[in-house]
C-alpha cells in the first residue's frame, strides 16, 4: 500500500519560504551547510543510540554523508545512514512549524519584505534553505532499526503543499534530492560543491563523501568513477588547536552549529586537561533569537562525551541567564550513557559549568572594556535584560555581572543604557553615600519624574531605569563598590533634610508641621503619613513609598502578574515653596483644606504613574476647584 497523502502547508510555513528565498538568495549556497548540518545531527544521534542498541548500525559501522549530483536530471543528492525519521516524525518535524519561537517570529512579520528580510537573521533556517535553489524537494527516510518497508517519501515543490508515501527503503538514514530551478546550475559542479563544503563543513564530526572524478582526455572533461572520495576533514574543530584555527574556521563552525547566519560576536575556546579534562568552544551570538524569552526554548550548547554527541540543549551546563549562549562541550570524564537527571547532580558538570560561566562573563568583561563600544552595547541592547537576571540568579557571580550592567541615566539623558556603575561611581559627588535611581513603567516617565527635581538642581546623577526586570534587579542588588543602590522613590531620603532645613527659623519649622498636621488631618484615610519635602522644586507634591512598603511600580507589576497586593498607603510629600501649597496653608475651611489636599495628592499620584481608585471623583474635583478661580 503506498498510502499517499498530500497536505497543506501551514500557512506560515509558505510565508517563510517566500521570505526566506527572496533574503538569502545572495548566499544561496548556504543550503548545503544546512543540509549537510542536519545530517550531520542525525548520525550523531544515531552514534548515541547504538551505545545502548547496536543492532541500530544495521551492520553498516560507517557513518557519513554522501553529495552527489547528476548533470542530465539536474539533481543534487545529500544522503546520510543517520538516525531517519518515522513517517509521523516527518509530519511533525518537516512542513510544519511546530515551535513556538518560530510562531512568535511569523507573526512579527510585517509583510515589507525588505523589512522582514532582516528579521531572518533571528531565525534558524534549516532544512527550508533547500527551497532557495530548488524548485522541487523529494525526501526518503527510514527509521534506524525499523523494517526496510516502512520508510518515508516526503515531496514538495514548496508551494503550499506536500505530498507523503510509503516506500521500502534498504538502509536506514535520509536522503535529499533536490531539482535545481533553472538558474542554478553552477552547483551541478563537483569543484563548486567541494569548495562549498570545505568552506562550511571541513570540521563536521563525519566524513562527507563524493564521487571521485577524473580527467578523461579522449572527452576533454571530468568523468566520474566508481570511487568515492572524502572531501572534508572531519576532525570536531574543537579538538583543533587554536592555532590552526582561523576567525573564519570559527565563524563557520558556529554557523553550522547555530544556524544562525550572522557571525557571532565572540568565541571562547578552552582545552582544559589535569584532573578534570574537557573542552569547551562557547559562542556569544550577536543577534538574540526570537524565543530568548520562551520559557520552553531551547539551550544552544551540545554537549559530547569524548567526542560523541550526547544532547542537544543541555540546559545542566548553562545556568537560565547565559541560556543565549551557543557551542560545543566536550567531556572526557562523563560516561556515555550520562543522562539529564544525572547531568543535573553532578560534580563534574558543576566544575564544567561554573568555569564556563566564569569564562562567559570574562569574555564580557573584556568586550565591555574595548575602547569601541559598539560591540558591548549591541550586546546589551539584545541580551541585557537576559543578563540581568544573574544578579538574581547566581550569587556567586554578582559582583561580575554588576559590573556588566548598563544603565539610562540623568547624566547621559538619553533612553540608551549605556552608564555602568563604576563610570556612576567616578562621578559621584563629594560627600555622595549611594547611588540613586528611580524605577517607572516607560523610560519617558522616569525621565520625566517629579522626583528627580531636587536631584537636577543639586547635579547628583540618577540611574533612570524602566524594564520590566528592574524591581527584582535592584531588589537584589542592595549595593555596589560599597555604596548603597537607593530608589529616589523611598521614603528614607533623610540624607537631604538637613541641608534643606539649616537655614529656616524656629518659627517655620513650626509653622511646616502645622501645615503637614492639618493636611494630614484632611487625608488620613488615603496616606500613611504627610511631611515637608526636599526633593521638589517645581511640583507642589508627590507621593513615596514608606518605609518598608513596596514601591508602587513593583505593586503594579505583581498585580499585572496576577498576585495579590496588600493595600498600602502612600507618604504625600509637600513643596512648601509651591504657590498652590502656600495657598492651600492659608485655607481655614475644613472642606476646602480637603478638597485641596486630595486634588494634591492625586495629582501626584498620577505623575507617579499610579492608577486612581475613583478617577471620576477626580475629574469633578478638578472641575469644582477651577471653577472657582475662574
Ligand atoms: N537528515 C535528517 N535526518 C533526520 N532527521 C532530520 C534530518 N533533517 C531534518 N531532520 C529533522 O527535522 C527537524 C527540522 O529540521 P530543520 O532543519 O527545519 O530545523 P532544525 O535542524 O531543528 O533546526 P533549526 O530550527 O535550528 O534550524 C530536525 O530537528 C530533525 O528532527
Amino acid at each position: 500500500m503506498s498510502n499517499t497523502e498530500t497536505h497543506a502547508f501551514q500557512t506560515e510555513v509558505n510565508q517563510l519560504l517566500k521570505l526566506m528565498i527572496h533574503a538569502l538568495y545572495s548566499n544561496k549556497e548556504i543550503f548545503l551547510r544546512e543540509l549537510v548540518s542536519n545530517a550531520s545531527d542525525a548520525l550523531d544521534k544515531l552514534r548515541f543510540e547504538a551505545v545502548s542498541n547496536d543492532a541500530l548500525h544495521e551492520g553498516q559501522d560507517e557513518l557519513a554523508i554522501e553529495v552527489r549530483f547528476d548533470k542530465e536530471a539536474r539533481t543534487v543528492t545529500i544522503a546520510d545512514n543517520g538516525i531517519g525519521m518515522t513517517r509521523d516524525e516527518v509530519i511533525a518535524n518537516i512542513g510544519t512549524i511546530a515551535n513556538s519561537g518560530t510562531k512568535k517570529f511569523l507573526e512579527s512579520l510585517s509583510g515589507d519584505q525588505a523589512k522582514d528580510s532582516n528579521l531572518i537573521g533571528q531565525f534558524g533556517v534549516g532544512f527550508y534553505s533547500s527551497f532557495i535553489v530548488a524548485d522541487e524537494v523529494a525526501l526518503e527516510t527510514r527509521k534506524a532499526g525499523d523494517d526496510q518497508a516502512q520508510g518515508t517519501r516526503w515531496t514538495s515543490k514548496g508551494e503550499g503543499e506536500f505530498t507523503l508515501e510509503n516506500i521500502e527503503k534498504a538502509t536506514k538514514g535520509t536522503t535529499i534530492t533536490l531539482h535545481l530551478k533553472e538558474d542554478m546550475d553552477e552547483f551541478l559542479d563537483q569543484f563548486r560543491l567541494k569548495n562549498i563544503i570545505s568552506t562550511y563543513s571541513d570540521h563536521i564530526n563525519f566524513p562527507i563523501k563524493m564521487v571521485k572524478t577524473e580527467w578523461d582526455e579522449e572527452a576533454k572533461e571530468e568523468k566520474s568513477t566508481d570511487e568515492l572520495e572524502q572531501v572534508n576533514k572531519a576532525t570536531a574543530l574543537w579538538t583543533q588547536p587554536k592555532s590552526e584555527l582561523s576567525e573564519e574556521d570559527y565563524t563557520n563552525f558556529y554557523q553550522t552549529i547555530s544556524h544562525d547566519f550572522n557571525e557571532p560576536l565572540a568565541h571562547i575556546h578552552n582545552k582544559v586537561e589535569g584532573t578534570l579534562e574537557y573542552t569547551s568552544l562557547l559562542y556569544i551570538p550577536k543577534q538574540a533569537p526570537f524565543d530568548l524569552y520562551d520559557r520552553e526554548r531551547r539551550y544552544g550548547l551540545k554537549l559530547y562525551v569524548k567526542r560523541v554527541f550526547i544532547m542537544d540543549d543541555a540546559e545542566h551546563l548553562m545556568p537560565a541567564y547565559l541560556r543565549f549562549v551557543r557551542g560545543v562541550i566536550d567531556s572526557a570524564d562523563l560516561p556515555l550513557n550520562v543522562s539529564r537527571e544525572i547531568l543535573q547532580s553532578n560534580k563534574v558538570v558543576d566544575k564544567i559549568r561554573s568555569a564556563s560561566v566564569k569564562r562567559v562573563l570574562d569574555q564580557l568583561a573584556k568586550l565591555a572594556k574595548d575602547d569601541d563600544k559598539t560591540l558591548y552595547q549591541g550586546f546589551w541592547s539584545q541580551f541585557g535584560n537576559v543578563l540581568k537576571e544573574g544578579v538574581v540568579e547566581d550569587f556567586a557571580n554578582k559582583g561580575k555581572i554588576a559590573k556588566l550592567l548598563r544603565f539610562a541615566s540623568t547624566h547621559e539623558g538619553s533612553q540608551e543604557q549605556n552608564v555602568s556603575l563604576e563610570q556612576y561611581v567616578d562621578r559621584m559627588q563629594e560627600g555622595q553615600e549611594a547611588i540613586y535611581y528611580i524605577i517607572a513603567d516607560t523610560h519617558a516617565a522616569a525621565k520625566g519624574s517629579p522626583h528627580l527635581e531636587m536631584f537636577r538642581k543639586k547635579g547628583i546623577e540618577v540611574l533612570l531605569m524602566s524594564d520590566r526586570i528592574d524591581e527584582w534587579l535592584v531588589s537584589h542588588l542592595n549595593e555596589f563598590d560599597g555604596k548603597a543602590l537607593k530608589s529616589i522613590t523611598s521614603a528614607d531620603l533623610t540624607e537631604f533634610e538637613e541641608d534643606a532645613e539649616k537655614d529656616l527659623s524656629e518659627e517655620d519649622k513650626k509653622a511646616r508641621e502645622a501645615l503637614t498636621e492639618k493636611v494630614k488631618k484632611a487625608v488620613e484615610d488615603s496616606v500613611s503619613d504627610v511631611r515637608i519635602t526636599h526633593r521638589l522644586t517645581d511640583s507642589p507634591a508627590c507621593v513615596v513609598t514608606a518605609e518598608g512598603g513596596i514601591s508602587s511600580h513593583m505593586a503594579r507589576i505583581m498585580e499585572q502578574m496576577g498576585q495579590s497586593v496588600p493595600a498600602q498607603k502612600p507618604v504625600l510629600e509637600l513643596n512648601p515653596e509651591h504657590t498652590l501649597v502656600q495657598k492651600l496653608d492659608k485655607l481655614e475651611d475644613d472642606e476646602k483644606v480637603k478638597e485641596w489636599s486630595l486634588f494634591l495628592l492625586e495629582q501626584a499620584q498620577l505623575a507617579e504613574g499610579d492608577q486612581l481608585a475613583e478617577p471620576g471623583e477626580f475629574i469633578k474635583r478638578m472641575n469644582r476647584l477651577l471653577s472657582e478661580v475662574m
